[in-house]
C-alpha cells in the first residue's frame, strides 16, 4: 500500500489580523514533498496574507507553522529562505536597468557566502538548463518579457536550495504558451521532491497541475487538503463563493450574426504604428468596430494589442494609414475627440496607467468623473461611486482606501466599476478579467455583454481564449503586429486561433 509521505509544511489554525480585518481566521492545511497544492478563493479571501506569513513577510497573531514536524518562527523572508522556502510574488521585484545575473546577485546578499560573477553565471546557466528556464545571465532585465522576468525570479529562488516554492498568481500575467512552460518547471520541481503552493483563480489550472487543493473564504478554510479529481467544478466554485455561479453561455452561435447592418463606429485602414525601438508595432492593419458587437482581439503578448487599443483611444500617431470615427478621418493623436465620441478604456496595465500613488479610491473616481475638466469633487465622487457599485456589483472597495495599497484584483474592480457603468459608444477593454476571482469574472463578462446588447461597440483584448470565444462576435488575431485573420467566433476554436496567433494565414 502507498503510504503518503509526512507533510513538509503544516499550517495550524493560523490567524492574522489587520486592524478590523481578520485576513486569516484559523487557517489549516498541509503540503507534502513532491506535491503541488493549489490555494483557491475569491479576491480578499486571505490567500496572499497566508503565503506572506509562510514566507516571513507577516508575523501571524496566533497559530503555528510547522516544518518537518517542528513548529518554526519565520521572522523575515531571509529566515524563510534559510529553511528552503522561496516565493515568486505577483508583482515581480527586479531592477530593469541591471542584467539578470546582477539582479540575482543582489538577492544573494543575505546568504553567508558571496559568489564570484563567473561562478554565479555558471550556476544560473546550469539551473536554466536543468529546469528549462531559458534566461541569459547577461541579458538586461528591461529587455525581457513578463514571462522571462518570472523565469529570473524562479532562478533566484532555485539558487537558494529550494524545498517549498510559493507562487502567488503566477499565471495571471502569462500567455497560454508561457503558462505551459511554467507548469513544466513546476512538474520538474515536483519530480525532484519539492513542495509547491500555487495561488490561482483558474479551475482549468487546478485540474492541470494540482495534486491537492485548499479553498479559503472570508479568511477561513472551507475546504482543506482535498483532491481536485474528487470534486466537480461546481463544488469548487460553491466552496469559493458560497453559492453556485453559472458560467456565461457562448454568445454567438450563428456565423451570419457576425455581419452588422449598422455602419462601423471605428474604422482602421492600413494602419502602421512604430514603436519607440523603431520596429512596427502594428503593420498595415485594417479593422472595423461595429455598434452592438464585440470584436475580440487575440495574440501572444506584445503582438500589437496595446498599439491597436491606443490607436482607437486616439493616443497614437500612425506612420501610415487612417483612422476614422463615425466615418470622419481623425487627425491623430486625438485623445479629446475620442473621449468626446464616447470611447472608454479599461487599461491593459492599471497599476501603470490608472493608479496614482498616494490617492484614495474616491479621488481616482473624482478624476475619472472630471474627464479632464476642472471639477474635482471627492465627496460627490464617493457618493457616485457607491451608486455605481450598486449597479455594477463588482464589490469595489470603499472610497477612503488608498488605491496603491490594494491588491491587483481590487484595483481592477474599481477600474471596471468606473468603466463599465460609464455612458459610452465604444468600450476598449484590455484584459478586463485579469486577476479577478470567478464570481467577479462572470459579473464583468455579463456587464460587457449588457453594454454590447445596449449598442456599444466593444473591443475586447484578452489572453483568455475561452473568454474571447464566449463573448466575441468576431475575433481579430494579431501576430507580430500584423492581422493574421478576423474569424467569426461561432466558427473559431482554440486550435484555429492558436494557428493564427503563431502567424498562420486565414483560410
Ligand atoms: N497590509 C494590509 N493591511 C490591511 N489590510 C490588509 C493588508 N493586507 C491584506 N489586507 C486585507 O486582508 C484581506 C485579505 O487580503 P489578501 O490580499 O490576503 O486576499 P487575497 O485572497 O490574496 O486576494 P486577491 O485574490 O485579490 O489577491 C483583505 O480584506 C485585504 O484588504
Amino acid at each position: 500500500m502507498h503510504v503518503p509521505s509526512p507533510p513538509l509544511l503544516e499550517v495550524r489554525e493560523l490567524v492574522k489580523i489587520f486592524g478590523p480585518v481578520r485576513a486569516n481566521d484559523g487557517i489549516s492545511f498541509s503540503v507534502r514533498p513532491g506535491e503541488v497544492h493549489a490555494l483557491l478563493g475569491e479576491n480578499g479571501a486571505g490567500k496572499s496574507t497566508l503565503v506572506k506569513s509562510l514566507y516571513g513577510v507577516h508575523q501571524p497573531d496566533s497559530g503555528e507553522i510547522v516544518i518537518d514536524g517542528a513548529a518554526v518562527e519565520l521572522p523575515s523572508p531571509a529566515a524563510a529562505r534559510q529553511r528552503g522556502i522561496g516565493m515568486v510574488f505577483q508583482d515581480m521585484r527586479l531592477i530593469p536597468a541591471l542584467p539578470v545575473w546582477q539582479n540575482i546577485a543582489l538577492h544573494l546578499t543575505d546568504t553567508p557566502w558571496v559568489m564570484r560573477p563567473k561562478t554565479l553565471k555558471a550556476r544560473i546557466a546550469e539551473l536554466s538548463q536543468r529546469y528549462g528556464l531559458a534566461v541569459h545571465p547577461d541579458a538586461l532585465v528591461e529587455h525581457l518579457s513578463i514571462g522571462e522576468w518570472q523565469r529570473v525570479e524562479l532562478v533566484k529562488v532555485l539558487l537558494g536550495g529550494l524545498r517549498l516554492l510559493i507562487l502567488d498568481e503566477p499565471t495571471s500575467v502569462l500567455t497560454p504558451q508561457e503558462v505551459g512552460g511554467l507548469f513544466e518547471v513546476v512538474d520538474r520541481l515536483r519530480a525532484d521532491g519539492a513542495a509547491i503552493v500555487i495561488i490561482t483563480h483558474k479551475l482549468r489550472e487546478v485540474r492541470q497541475i494540482a495534486d491537492r487543493v485548499t479553498v479559503l473564504r472570508g479568511g477561513r478554510t472551507v475546504l482543506s487538503d482535498a483532491e481536485p479529481a474528487q470534486l466537480t467544478d461546481e463544488q469548487l466554485i460553491t466552496a469559493m463563493v458560497g453559492e453556485p455561479v453559472a458560467a456565461l453561455e457562448r454568445r454567438s452561435t450563428d456565423a451570419s450574426d457576425a455581419a452588422s447592418p449598422d455602419p462601423a463606429i471605428v474604422r482602421l485602414e492600413n494602419v502602421s504604428i512604430r514603436r519607440p525601438d523603431g520596429a512596427l508595432g502594428l503593420d498595415g492593419v485594417s479593422l472595423e468596430v461595429f455598434p452592438g458587437q464585440i470584436l475580440g482581439v487575440a495574440g501572444v503578448a506584445g503582438s500589437g494589442q496595446d498599439e491597436l487599443s491606443e490607436t482607437i483611444l486616439g493616443l497614437r500617431q500612425p506612420v501610415a494609414g487612417t483612422v476614422a470615427l463615425d466615418g470622419a478621418e481623425l487627425a491623430l493623436p486625438a485623445v479629446r475627440q475620442a473621449r468626446q465620441a464616447g470611447i472608454v478604456a479599461v487599461a491593459s496595465d492599471p497599476v501603470q496607467d490608472f493608479v496614482i500613488p498616494g490617492m484614495s479610491v474616491a479621488e481616482h473616481a473624482a478624476l475619472w468623473f472630471a474627464e479632464g475638466r476642472f471639477r474635482f469633487d471627492t465627496r460627490r465622487a464617493d457618493t457616485q461611486l457607491r451608486t455605481r457599485n450598486g449597479t455594477a456589483q463588482l464589490r469595489a472597495v470603499a472610497g477612503n482606501r488608498r488605491m496603491d495599497r490594494l491588491s491587483g484584483g481590487n484595483i481592477q474592480r474599481v477600474l471596471l466599476t468606473l468603466a463599465l457603468t460609464s455612458t459610452c459608444r465604444v468600450l476598449v477593454a484590455s484584459y478586463p478579467t485579469r486577476g479577478l476571482d470567478i464570481l467577479t469574472t462572470e459579473r464583468t463578462r455579463t456587464l460587457i455583454k449588457e453594454l454590447c446588447d445596449a449598442g456599444v461597440a466593444v473591443v475586447l483584448v484578452s489572453e483568455d481564449l475561452d473568454e474571447l470565444l464566449t463573448l466575441s462576435d468576431r475575433i481579430a488575431v494579431l501576430s507580430g503586429g500584423e492581422l493574421t485573420g478576423v474569424v467569426p467566433a461561432a466558427t473559431a476554436d482554440r486550435q484555429r486561433l492558436g494557428e493564427l496567433m503563431a502567424g498562420g494565414v486565414a483560410a
